[in-house]
């Protein structure tokens, strides 16, 4: 029997460990749900595009998608998990991607 990959809730524990660098880097609890926020801006829309084309390419990869909005050069990003109804460790796993690329140059 081969071991599956649960997708789980993110524990008080995790969250405390987890969630507190990314707030601290910009990301927000959502009002009335259990997801995180971040706006991103760019210089112009080739630079928002590259952006989210780098992690559209990461998304896949996981099979974990991010919920987002783009206009000219502005990205807004909220991940959470929809198979558990909330963040699980995917959501941190992706934000800290997001993080890593946000400030590199394409
Ligand atoms: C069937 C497919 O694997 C699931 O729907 C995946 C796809 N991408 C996903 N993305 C996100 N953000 N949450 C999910 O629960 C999720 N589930």
């Amino acid at each position: 029997i081969r071991n599956k990959k649960v997708k789980m809730s993110l524990t008080e524990e995790q969250r405390a460990a987890e969630l507190t660098p990314l707030k601290s880097a910009g990301w927000s609890m959502v009002t009335g749900r259990d997801a995180i926020y971040k706006e991103f801006m760019f210089t112009n829309f080739s630079e928002a595009f590259g952006f989210m084309t780098r992690i559209a390419l990461k998304a896949e990869t996981m099979n974990h998608h991010p919920e987002w909005f783009n206009v000219y050069n502005k990205v807004q990003i909220t991940l959470s998990t929809h198979d558990v109804g909330g963040l699980s460790s995917r959501d941190v796993t992706l934000a800290k991607f997001i993080e890593e690329i946000s400030g590199k140059k394409s």
